[in-house]
């Protein structure tokens, strides 16, 4: 079209031109992948639930399938009374195990995520900022809640941040709220998606039990045209990745693929507050399924779901079982505090192979 005979001035019609520009661009809608759009339903106020796959309750989509081997290790508590895994229906390869953590074995693991598993030589992402102490943040918060007359702060890293740092020297309890991540094991770069190979650090002994038992409880699971076929005796729990979410933190669709190994299952758990978690397929074109994550839950990715886009767009708040609140974890300070942290947060931890199993590489 051509501008209106009125428009004279060179600037006048080109100023035209550009508005029609943009009014064209804005009748033409931006397009929202099936991904998107299911997690900007759920990060909005009072999303509908009706969809949502809770694992724990009944749904057409959740199919029953017997474990291969019934877990036995001690890190899910004296005795295992949940003994029962589900496929789901058009998610190929993911396998839910839901709670089969005793109270005191949940209690347990997530006392480890706060305090050991979140020391040196494990990193976080205060990592890049700050010099953590040998003792991880843990024992800083409980001294400062506990009211101690001198607040051991964290020093900055690097001479040259210490003066930029200096002005937002953080407490620990900022900086434990601000501590998104830890990894466990080979440590792992966000930054360049990049393992360092060269720091053979071990994942925890307990985590890699729960994992090698997880694995070896679902070898041969399958459901409508899969299977998984991995064998246990290949898996070893070579890294890990503690995730903390506060209530209104979000973790945004992606793909694990940082791994050599993209063939071994990723056993994630889940521990205190719920939350929605979405999957769904190889690109964010594939409607997710999503699904209610109670504290305890496990869900394996194997397979074709191994490489499929996931996140977590919400945190259910007053979620938290009676057992993880405030008089659970003991009557001393640092038992009252694990309970009152708990009531705010989710914890994650999942456990990765890293490097291909030399046993498959050998020729049958
Ligand atoms: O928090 C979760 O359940 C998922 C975490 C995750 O996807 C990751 O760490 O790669
Ligand atoms: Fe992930």
């Amino acid at each position: 079209m051509e501008p209106p005979a009125h428009l004279t001035s060179r600037r006048q019609r080109k100023i035209w031109e550009q508005q029609q520009k943009d009014n064209a661009a804005k009748r033409h809608k931006p397009h929202h992948d099936p991904f998107r759009t299911l997690e900007r339903h759920f990060k909005a106020p009072h999303p509908s639930m009706e969809d949502v796959i809770d694992l724990h309750a009944p749904h057409d989509k959740l199919i029953a399938v017997p474990l291969a081997h019934p877990l036995t290790s001690d890190v899910f508590g004296p005795q295992i009374t949940s003994q029962t895994a589900y496929i789901v229906k058009d998610i190929p390869g993911l396998i839910v195990i839901p709670n089969p953590f005793s109270p005191e074995a949940q209690r347990a693991m997530i006392a480890q995520c706060l305090t050991d598993f979140a020391r040196p030589p494990n990193t976080s992402n205060h990592d890049a900022f700050f010099k953590i102490p040998e003792t991880g943040l843990w024992p800083l918060y409980v001294a400062e809640q506990s009211g101690a007359k001198s607040i051991p702060t964290v020093p900055p890293k690097e001479k040259s941040q210490g003066a930029f740092l200096a002005n937002s020297l953080l407490s620990p309890t900022d900086m434990l709220r601000k501590q998104r991540w830890v990894t466990l094991g080979y440590q792992y770069h966000w930054g360049t998606k990049e393992y360092d190979l060269e720091r053979d650090i071990k994942v925890p002994s307990t985590v890699g039990e729960m994992a090698v038992d997880v694995v070896t409880a679902i070898q041969g699971i399958g459901g409508e045209g899969w299977t998984n076929s991995y064998q246990a005796n290949d898996f070893a729990a070579e890294a890990g990745v503690i995730n903390y979410y506060q209530i209104k933190d979000t973790l945004m669709a992606h793909v694990d693929k940082s791994e050599l190994n993209m063939e071994a299952p990723l056993v994630s758990a889940s521990f205190g507050l719920s939350c929605i978690y979405l999957l769904g397929g190889p690109t964010k074109e594939t409607p997710p399924v999503a699904l209610r994550l109670s504290s305890g839950d496990i869900i394996v990715m194997t397979g074709a779901c191994r490489k499929a886009y996931h996140g977590v767009p919400r945190i259910l708040e007053g979620t938290l079982p009676d057992y993880l609140g405030s008089d659970a974890f003991g009557d001393q300070l640092d038992g009252e505090l694990l309970g009152k942290w708990m009531n705010s947060t989710r914890i994650n931890l999942n456990i990765r192979k890293v490097f291909p199993s030399s046993t498959s590489l050998e020729t049958p």
